[in-house]
């Protein structure tokens, strides 16, 4: 009995010298670490929302992200860290830091930041495509030989074809629908991929097949590129990335992106069209395959790579635009008939808009740069890292540091827009400011290095399908709702769609003739 006591006595001992233990080399780590992070950060702290173990900030964010971090940069500042799981990211929403990051420190955020699905999606392009002699020379060839201003130029009656059916369509709605209301959203979805295909492919894309799953790859690449996997919020779980993550939905649509590209540039290379030189991406990519200028030489990747950029970064940013542009001015009918006197004073009743007649339009300019304003299509703009250490109004980011920028909150800012939450053109007419990248507070398309190629023909296409839906219609809400009733929310996601889809009723204009 005594030898049982004893035995006790001395287990709860060494328990007890075993949690002594235990908790003093506990407490040497917490000063070690906290020594280590003071003497790491010798200049000011950036404002941090409280974070929780493990999960960093996400409690904070709502499936709005754009809306939850503009939110939380109103309390903790234009800069700020906030954690996406376990891993810190730099978030920026003024146009004073975003002109720090993209034009005072453009090279050194000219990257951008491995993610577990952008890497299983994306090929040589020139989206993800960290910063290197590749991107250089792939960026080169997208606005050289794809994107140039004379290349735009000569996608003119591509644009004007496309924009010709579009209002077809519409007109075939108006006289079979009995005044049902149009789905809008998906019409404009499908004119988007009717353009960008004939600019990247010619016509023979267009066949029923590989229509319908080109519209899934794209919708399915934005879905998944719009949510953070496993192992990007928790690195030291990537391991269950392959049971619980994202990566084999990404694998799958890699897959069919494959299948879709290998098929267009066969029929490319066996066709007559390549020999003619076509005018299409496909084939001037073909024929520079063997350009003797383009060192390294482009590789089947590249190519796939290219013409990925165009159809996940063209079809749903421009689509949307013209959809958000309908939502506003439905609901500011004022809005819409100075528009529509705009256009319809320029362009005779009957006539389609042209390219020349939208230099004339200064009111429809005004109307598409408030709409990407307050409905930037990628509000986080496209994320960038840092890759050397540098200071940013006394903080110092220190290198691999990720960044996001967020637009929408920029387009909201009280110091450069005067009712920022109003959708009001005429703050633009005799206005300098411009979405071209020099003007941090509108940078709907980014800024430096890494601004997209695409503003070009993306303004063009949606100047053109609005003046031309403007012009041929009258446009009102379905007649069960008021405008107070019309749901303008956004819907979550990379690039940021209605919430519920566009359906208008739509008739015929018809001028009154005045003796
Ligand atoms: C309204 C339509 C569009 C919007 C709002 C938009 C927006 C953007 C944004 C925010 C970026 C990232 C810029 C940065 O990091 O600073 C970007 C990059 C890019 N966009 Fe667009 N885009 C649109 C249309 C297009 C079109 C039509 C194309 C091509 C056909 C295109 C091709 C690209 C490419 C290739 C990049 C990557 C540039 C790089 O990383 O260097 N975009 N776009």
């Amino acid at each position: 009995m005594v030898l049982l006591q004893e035995m006790q006595f001395t287990s709860i001992q060494s328990s007890l010298s075993l949690l002594c233990l235990s908790l003093f080399s506990i407490l040497i780590l917490y000063f070690i670490a906290k020594k280590k992070s003071l003497s790491k950060s010798t200049g000011k702290l950036i404002p941090s929302p409280p974070k929780l173990p493990i999960i960093g900030n996400l409690h904070q964010l709502s499936s709005l992200y754009h809306q939850s971090l503009y939110s939380l940069s109103l309390k903790y500042g234009p800069i700020m860290q906030f954690h996406f799981g376990q891993v810190p990211w730099l978030i920026v929403s003024s146009s004073d830091m975003a002109c720090a990051i993209m034009r005072t420190y453009d090279l050194t955020f000219a990257t951008r930041p491995s993610a577990v699905i952008a890497d299983i999606l994306r090929y040589g392009d020139v989206a993800f495509e960290p910063y290197g002699e590749d991107w250089r020379q792939l960026k080169k060839i997208f606005t050289i030989h794809l994107m140039s201003t004379k290349k735009i130029f000569s996608f003119k009656t591509i644009r004007e074809e496309e924009v010709r059916n579009l209002i077809g369509n519409i007109s075939s709605h108006v006289s079979l629908s009995n005044n049902a209301p149009i789905e809008l959203s998906k019409i404009l979805f499908s004119f988007m991929i009717d353009v960008t295909c004939r600019v990247v492919s010619g016509k023979f894309i267009m066949e029923e097949r590989r229509y319908d799953m080109l519209r899934e790859v794209v919708e399915e690449n934005f879905r998944l590129i719009s949510r953070f996997s496993i192992g990007d919020l928790f690195p030291s779980f990537s391991w269950l990335e392959r049971f619980i993550g994202l990566s084999r939905r990404a694998i799958r649509n890699r897959k069919k992106w494959d299948l879709l590209f290998e098929e267009v540039i066969q029929a490319h290379v066996q066709s007559e069209e390549k020999k003619k030189g076509g005018d299409n991406f496909v084939d001037i990519i073909l024929s520079l395959k063997n350009d003797p200028s383009i060192n390294p030489a482009l590789t089947m990747d590249h190519m796939k790579g290219l013409m990925a950029d165009a159809f996940a970064a063209g079809i749903d940013t421009t689509y949307v635009t013209i959809d958000w542009a309908m939502s506003e001015l439905i609901k500011k009918p004022d809005i819409m008939k100075k528009l529509q006197e705009e256009v319809r004073r320029i362009v005779k009743h009957g006539d389609m808009v042209t390219s020349e007649d939208l230099n004339k339009m200064d009111y429809l300019k005004a109307v598409i740069k408030e709409t990407l304003r307050l409905h930037p299509p990628l509000p986080l703009l496209l994320p960038r890292e840092s890759m050397a250490e540098c200071k940013i109004n006394g903080f110092t980011i220190p290198k691999g540091t990720k960044v996001i920028i967020n637009a929408w909150a920029i387009g909201r800012e009280a110091k450069s827009w005067e009712a920022p939450e109003e959708f009001m053109p005429e703050r633009f007419i005799g206005s300098q400011v411009d979405y071209k990248g020099n003007n941090f507070q509108l940078i709907p398309f980014g800024a430096g290095r890494r601004i997209c190629p695409g503003i070009l023909f993306a303004t063009a296409t949606a100047e053109l399908a609005l003046a031309n839906m403007v012009h041929h219609f009258d446009w009102e809400l379905p007649s069960e709702m008021t405008r107070e009733e019309f749901d303008m929310s956004d819907s979550p996601g990379f690039s940021v769609h209605r919430k519920n889809e566009l359906e208008l009723v739509v008739k015929m204009f018809t001028p009154h003739i005045t003796n």
